[in-house]
């Protein structure tokens, strides 16, 4: 198969590189970076050295490319510009970014403050959840693979939300972000003198991700949903851990309904009762661990959800989508167990 990437100097370009690199059954054809173009992939990113031999491209000449699949691993408002060239060819497309992940365009309009320029494309495009969409995605000709918080959020809650125990008016998640979730441009706030031996919350009043985990909570009830979302920002490379909070509405035995749901999703992992998931141990990997608790007995469902932000947060849910996309094994080339310490 036929690969493209544009965006390939970003972080979540490069985890796609390291994630494809390895593999005999795709050929990545097309790197882009409008600053790198015409230098050495592996000059850039000397962990490539042996695995990609290829200069970055000028974005704009991906349509001659003739790929099978294209990734957009580029900043909000990117591919609902460039992308429709290639759909209009058949081209399939996996969209990092945030650009088709709303189906409200009024309500993407206010969050993105940007005018939507394919909304003919929102509509058409699937949401790249596979534990909730994954039929939907392997014939998709372009999906929006979900925001990092977004994952963890939804994966943690689904189980709770899906069978109607908990009161879905007051969810609360608090979640904590490694500082690879923004990205690889210089800024002042992601100096390691500025984010190091410290933490914070941001976005209280209002983050970005808050309607697209709304929207996909919706999608697993009728009832109403409204979440409390406040992510933080923690002094590690990689990594998210989200707390979540739910009132359960009856007797449930929480254990069970996780393992039981989960039981046949290969990068989703229940861990056993009373465990508490580190961000550690999904580093570099496709893998969300939960555990879910019930403190002292009460009525609060308490669940830990930990994924890395480049890998189930980004490029490795996005190339178990391009599997299912291309008719590959889920699982292909995203297996590896975590690195330790
Ligand atoms: N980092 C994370 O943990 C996650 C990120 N995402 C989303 O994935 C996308 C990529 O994120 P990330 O890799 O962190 O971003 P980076 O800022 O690290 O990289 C962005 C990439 O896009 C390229 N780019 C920027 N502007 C344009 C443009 N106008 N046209 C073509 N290429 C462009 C850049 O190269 P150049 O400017 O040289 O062309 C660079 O390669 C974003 O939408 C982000 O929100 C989603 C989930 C998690
Ligand atoms: C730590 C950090 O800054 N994280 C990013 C989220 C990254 C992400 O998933 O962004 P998209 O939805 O735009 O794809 C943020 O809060 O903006």
């Amino acid at each position: 198969m036929r690969i493209g990437i544009i965006g390939g100097s970003g972080y979540t370009g490069v985890e796609l590189l390291r994630l494809l690199s390895v593999r005999d059954d795709i050929e990545i054809v097309f790197i882009s970076s409008r600053a790198q173009a015409g230098t050495r992939v592996d000059a850039l990113f000397p962990s490539l050295r042996g695995h990609v031999d290829l200069l970055f491209s000028d974005p704009d000449d991906v349509t001659d490319a003739s790929c099978d699949l294209v990734f957009y691993a580029t900043p909000n408002g990117t591919a609902m510009n460039q992308a429709p060239a290639l759909l209009d060819k058949g081209t399939r497309v996996v969209d990092l970014s945030a650009d088709f992940r709303l189906k409200d365009i009024a309500v993407w309009e206010r969050w993105y403050g940007m005018t939507h320029t394919c909304p003919e494309w929102v509509e058409k495009a699937v949401y790249g959840l596979p534990e909730m969409y994954r039929e939907e995605i392997a014939s998709a000709q372009l999906v929006a693979n979900p925001g990092c918080y977004p994952t963890a959020v939804q994966l943690g809650f689904l189980p709770l939300v899906e069978a109607g125990l908990v009161d879905t008016g007051s969810l609360i998640a608090d979640v904590k972000s490694g500082i690879t979730g923004a990205g690889r441009g210089a800024s002042v706030p992601n100096l390691l003198a500025e984010a190091s031996d410290s933490f914070k919350a941001y976005g209280v009043s209002g983050h970005r991700h808050l309607p697209e985990i709304e929207q996909g909570l919706a999608n697993m009830t009728a009832e109403n949903v409204s979440l409390t979302f406040t992510p933080h920002l923690l002094p590690i490379i990689r990594g998210i851990h989200a707390t979540l909070y739910a009132r359960l509405n009856q007797d449930v035995d929480l254990q069970k309904l996780f393992e039981a749901r989960f039981a046949d999703e290969p990068f989703v992992d229940v861990m056993p009762a009373g465990a508490h998931p580190e961000t550690r141990s999904v580093r570099g990997t496709n893998m969300c661990r939960l555990a879910v608790h019930q403190p002292q007995g009460r009525g609060t469902a308490v669940v830990l959800a930990v994924e890395d932000n480049l890998v189930k947060g980004a490029a490795g849910q996005a190339i178990q989508n391009m599997n299912l996309m291309l008719g590959l094994p889920e699982t292909k080339g995203l297996l590896q167990p975590a690195l330790m310490p």
